[in-house]
């Protein structure tokens, strides 16, 4: 399938939480993905894997071009529900790129171009009947710099879910509020001082009341690009505690440089080179007994 993207402004966080412009009103059908057999690139899709739950998101032969130059070739990944799967490898090599295929943020660069298929509960994302503000609603995604909305703490809770119709004003949106920031795990810093901008916050607490704005739309898959590089150390552990947390109730991919934090965070790793997903495994494999010579040669850091 070739993507046509729309001609739109820069990513918008409101677009990235189900909450902004860009997306058409057709409902999404259901839909068999393509009968494609899971023949995997790499060795290892996490597929063979016995113990793992059921896929989520499935990568088929998926291929991304920035105008003439391609910088996606022939990804293939099942992506385990409620698990956490951490994105490595070099700068450039298209982690950030692969992840914006999953909530197609792509689609607000002109130049890019997408063929392959990215299947989300076997439903095509790329189809042209998907809604877009919808898919992103359930694909939420946090930044690597916390940006939160130049309003109220409170307000930046309530205003995708307000949008969606989730819910209404008054008690039933307090609770939604209440509700998101525990489970970010910052009510308690903030219960009192909701009215105030959340700028307002350290940079560990935005990005914590980003994470809460995405889960305020309950989104099943949250993606996560660098969340606490942007953090000192201790802002970074309890951004990792939190993770460890959400993984219970959401499927979340996570790029990170920092392969000790993959080693904490992520049940499954994929590394990336070069446009090209090298190797995919459970992290523990990946970082004891990687297959493939290009994944021992980055892990021990002889590149990168
Ligand atoms: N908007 C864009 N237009 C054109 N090329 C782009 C764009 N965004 C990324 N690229 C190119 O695509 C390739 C992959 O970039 P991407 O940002 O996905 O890599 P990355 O692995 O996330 O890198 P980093 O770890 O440095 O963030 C790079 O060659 C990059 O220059």
């Amino acid at each position: 399938m070739q993507q046509p993207n729309s001609a739109t402004a820069q990513p918008e966080p409101e677009a990235a939480n189900g909450g902004g412009p860009g997306g058409t009103t057709d409902q999404p059908e259901g839909g068999k993905p393509r009968s494609t057999p899971v023949h995997a690139a790499v060795r290892g899709t996490g597929a063979d894997d016995a113990a793992a739950g059921p896929v989520k998101v499935e990568v088929r032969d998926l291929n991304l071009w920035y105008g003439e130059t391609q910088a996606l070739h022939g990804i293939n990944l099942d992506v385990r529900e409620r698990e956490v799967t951490a994105l490595i490898g070099p700068s450039g090599c298209g982690k950030s790129t692969f992840l914006r295929c999953i909530n197609r943020m792509n689609d607000l660069i002109p130049s890019v171009q997408v063929d392959g298929g990215i299947y989300l509960d076997s439903r095509d994302i790329y189809d042209p009947s998907v809604d877009v503000v919808q898919l992103r609603s359930r694909v939420g995604m946090v930044f690597q710099k916390p940006n939160p909305f130049p309003k109220s703490i409170y307000e930046n809770i309530a205003y995708a879910p307000r949008i969606h119709g989730i819910a209404k004003k008054g008690a039933e949106m307090d609770d939604l509020v209440e509700t998101s920031l525990r489970k970010a795990g910052l009510w308690k810093e903030v219960a009192d001082r909701l009215d105030q901008p959340g700028t307002s916050l350290s940079g560990g607490q935005q990005q914590r009341l980003c994470i809460a704005r995405a889960i305020a739309v309950s989104p099943e898959v949250i993606l996560m690009d660098e969340p606490a590089s942007a953090l000192d150390p201790v802002a970074t552990a309890t951004i990792e505690e939190l993770i460890d947390e959400l993984r219970q109730n959401y499927t979340i991919l996570i790029v990170t440089h920092n392969m000790q934090q993959a080693a904490r965070v992520a049940r499954y790793t994929a590394f990336f080179h070069m446009g090209e997903l090298i190797e995919y495994d459970d992290t523990e494999t990946m970082f004891t007994n990687p297959r493939e010579r290009k994944t021992e040669d980055y892990i021990t850091g002889r590149f990168g």
